[in-house]
């Protein structure tokens, strides 16, 4: 079966860049990526390419070339899924705010959504792919949706979950580890609707990463996936405060570790907590799972991952009020980052945002500069969490164009975010322009703890011994 015209229902983090990349890769096929959010169609319209609504390094050229070719960004839902033989779903799945399962189960309803409009909207057979991440098990309920609702079409349902991280998403679609497409394996139509997906693929994927299994396994390969990962990330960091009572340096042991084939260096970077708009959701998501299947030491076992996450995050605003003589309070305190890593303007979990509501709490003003990240959105963050009212976020929280109007007079420097400029800041300037003593916490480990406390910082850092 030849595809001629895809639809990507949902203009987020992943479909933009997804479907940016299949449309880069296959000119001939015309990728119409839609959206019920206007304001985010006509971002990812904009002339000015530094203004597309998701910042990933190398987007803007890709967008740039496919744009108005084969790449099309528009609100007019209907149109695109009819048009199409393949749509892709590839809509927010956050946890539940309401409800059964409400703080664990993922919220499908947007989905469930996708699904009927699909059906509504097809006057003809069509592959439908799940791109979100999704309960294992949620192909029945989209199948039983189409089937039902629908003008007696007939569609082929497959899973192929998306791997990206965010920072690197542009790498991470040219050459991915492995693409992965789960489908109805026992039917006819099921293998020609996967070998359909497995040809835009190969157009740029080797066939040796394209894997096909049954759309279970894949549905739960991708929960499994980010719990592995983020269960790295929260090893690393339950050692790092073992490191900081006993002297040994979490450097030194995750490099000792990680030359082990079997283990391997990837994913044990110390760090003052995940975060991130996925680790967290999916693996509440797992643990909702196991617990409706009744496996409750399963569903303990990873939400320990969890756990120990917001201990760090906890940990890490503790040990600034510590040094800061117990009291933050009307004390001028500067987050360098907000975003929940580097290289992406995305703040979803971010750790900074914990970190701020924990400070804010002991009435300290904070001042945040990050390269990509707005005030609005830092305001959207913390008014979020409603534990205190606006206006007394206004008064406390603050973000700053310039790092170094940012740092001036604080009596504390934290670092929530790697980016990489933060290296190059000018830190004998800061250090004359601030409170002393100088502290600075360094969330990241990014920062060259020697070179500051030859100038005369104080400088804590993950998982080492001050
Ligand atoms: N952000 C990431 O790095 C990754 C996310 N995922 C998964 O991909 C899915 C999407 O994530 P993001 O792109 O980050 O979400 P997002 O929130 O950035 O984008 C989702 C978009 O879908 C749109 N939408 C919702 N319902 C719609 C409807 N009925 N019709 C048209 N548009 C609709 C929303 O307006 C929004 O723009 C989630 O399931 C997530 O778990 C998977 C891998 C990586
Ligand atoms: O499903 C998803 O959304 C995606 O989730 C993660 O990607 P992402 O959250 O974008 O970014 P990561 O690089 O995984 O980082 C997640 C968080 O863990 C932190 N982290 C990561 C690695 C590490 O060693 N230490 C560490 O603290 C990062 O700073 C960040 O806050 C996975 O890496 C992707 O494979 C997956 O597709």
């Amino acid at each position: 079966m030849n595809i001629s015209k895809i639809c990507c229902i949902g203009a987020g983090y992943v479909g933009g860049p997804t479907m940016a990349v299949i449309a880069q890769k296959c000119p001939q096929i015309q990728v119409k990526v839609v959206d019920i959010n206007q304001a985010r169609i006509d971002a990812w319209n904009s002339e000015d390419l530094s203004a597309l609504p998701v910042y990933e390094p190398g987007l803007d050229a890709i967008v740039g070339e496919a744009r108005g070719r084969n790449l099309f960004f528009s609100s007019e839902v209907d149109l695109a899924i009819e048009e199409a033989d393949m749509v892709f779903i590839s809509v927010n799945t956050p946890t539940k705010t309401y409800g059964e399962g409400k703080g664990q189960a993922a919220d499908l309803k947007w989905i469930e959504k996708c699904a009927r409009q699909i059906a509504s909207a097809s006057k003809s057979n069509k592959i439908v792919v799940e791109k979100s991440t999704l309960p294992v098990r949620t192909a029945e309920a989209v199948k039983d949706i189409l089937d039902n609702t629908g003008n007696g079409y007939k569609f082929q349902i497959l899973s192929n979950p998306e791997f990206l991280a965010e920072g690197t998403a542009v790498e991470d679609l040219l050459d991915p580890d492995r693409v992965l497409i789960g489908g109805d394996t026992s039917t006819e139509e099921g293998l020609e609707a996967i070998q359909a997906l497995v040809d835009v693929y190969a157009h740029w994927v080797p066939s040796e990463r394209i894997l096909s299994t049954n759309v279970w396994s894949s549905e739960l390969s991708k929960l499994t996936a980010n719990a592995f990962l983020a269960q790295r990330v929260s090893s690393i960091n339950s050692l790092s405060e073992l490191c900081e009572s006993t002297e040994a340096d979490i450097y030194e042991v995750s490099r000792a570790i990680g030359k082990d084939s079997r283990i391997g260096p990837k994913f044990l970077q110390p760090s003052v907590g995940f975060g991130g708009s996925c680790f967290q959701k999916d693996i509440l998501n797992l643990v909702y799972i196991c617990r409706s299947y009744g496996l409750f030491e399963v569903a303990d076992y990873w939400e320990q991952v969890i756990k120990i996450n917001d201990h760090q995050k906890g940990r890490f605003a503790k040990k600034i009020i510590k040094s800061l003589y117990n009291t933050v309070s009307g004390k001028k305190i500067t987050f360098l980052g907000w975003a929940f890593k580097k290289d992406t303007n995305d703040t979803r979990e971010s750790a900074a945002i914990y970190v701020a509501d924990l400070l804010l709490n002991e009435g300290a003003n904070i001042y945040v500069y990050d390269p990509k990240v707005s005030e609005d959105q830092m305001y959207n963050d913390i008014d979020y969490l409603n534990t205190r009212t606006k206006v007394e976020n206004r008064r406390l929280l603050q973000s700053e164009f310039d790092p170094y109007a940012a740092c001036k007079g604080a009596h504390a420097i934290a670092v929530l975010t790697e980016w990489d400029e933060f290296r190059e800041l000018d830190w004998q300037k800061i250090y004359d322009q601030m409170q002393k003593p100088c502290q600075i916490f360094d969330g990241r480990n990014l920062l060259d703890k020697q070179k500051l406390e030859k100038i005369g910082f104080r400088v804590y850092a993950i998982g080492k011994s001050s």
